[in-house]
């Protein structure tokens, strides 16, 4: 069953625009739960710009899904997760002039860093995942320093479609999709995630290899008009057309 995780960083967004307590990120996550999120995932970043460290608390105390902490790797985010052991990890760069997440981790120049956060991450057990783009030396880094999962980043392609560029749009799919396979046949576990929406879920969500989708500015700005429950519902629907009658 390819699962659905909600990111509901940017209801931290609209709420930090204030700095007040709504809308609450946890009612938010709590929604989507209840409308049928395999999972949750948030991302607290260093300059806390949307989720803020309490948001983590209650995430941990309130929420009956997994919950998919995402985290650069530094000492501080590895202590913090340490402490909340998070069902799952996924390690993300950062950098605090970006807008959001650009590009994938540089796994490959960085394997003894990145080890050194992801064995004490397993030994809890939490499972480590790596946000990384669609490159075989980045998957093969992720694979030897003990990553479970990869996500593939597909900024890029969503990027390419939303400017029209369709062809440059079908090579990137075809490198996830090539990606997606290689993983697999590591023995690593493929998600996706970044930017995706109802135009471009489908050809991702219909790689058989990927088992969950990250999902989330979209879907926050979609429940501004329609509510959660209604596009997570759609969101759901457009993945399980996608994968096909033997998936569901
Ligand atoms: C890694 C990724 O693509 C997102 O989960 C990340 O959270 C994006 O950063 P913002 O949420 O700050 O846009
Ligand atoms: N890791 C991707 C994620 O959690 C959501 O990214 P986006 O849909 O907010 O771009």
């Amino acid at each position: 069953m390819l699962r659905l995780g909600v990111n509901i960083d940017h209801v931290a967004t609209v709420r930090n625009a204030r700095g007040g307590s709504y809308p609450d990120p946890v009612r938010a996550a709590k929604m989507a739960e209840a409308a049928g999120a395999d999972g949750i995932t948030a991302h607290l970043r260093e300059d806390r710009r949307h989720i803020l460290d309490g948001d983590i608390d209650a995430l941990m105390e309130n929420l009956t899904v997994p919950l998919n902490f995402e985290m650069a790797a530094t000492d501080e985010m590895q202590a913090i997760a340490l402490r909340h052991k998070p069902h799952a990890v996924c390690i993300v760069p950062e950098k605090r002039e970006e807008k959001t997440t650009e590009g994938g981790l540089e796994v490959a120049r960085e394997e003894n860093k990145l080890a050194h956060y992801i064995a004490p991450l397993r030994e809890v057990g939490c499972r480590v995942s790596i946000f990384i783009a669609a490159d075989p030396a980045q998957i093969e880094a992720a694979n030897r320093i003990g990553a479970q999962v990869i996500e593939l980043h597909t900024g890029a392609y969503c990027d390419l479609h939303a400017e029209g560029r369709f062809e440059e749009r079908d090579a990137e799919l075809k490198r996830l999709t090539e990606m997606a396979t290689f993983a697999d046949s590591l023995g690593l576990e493929v998600h996706a995630g970044h930017g995706l929406t109802f135009d471009t879920v489908q050809p991702v969500a219909a790689l058989p290899e990927v088992m969950e989708l990250n999902i989330g500015h979209f879907l926050i700005s979609e429940a501004i008009f329609t509510g959660i429950e209604p596009v997570i519902h759609e969101m759901r629907r457009l993945m399980d057309v996608a994968r096909g009658p033997t998936e569901q």
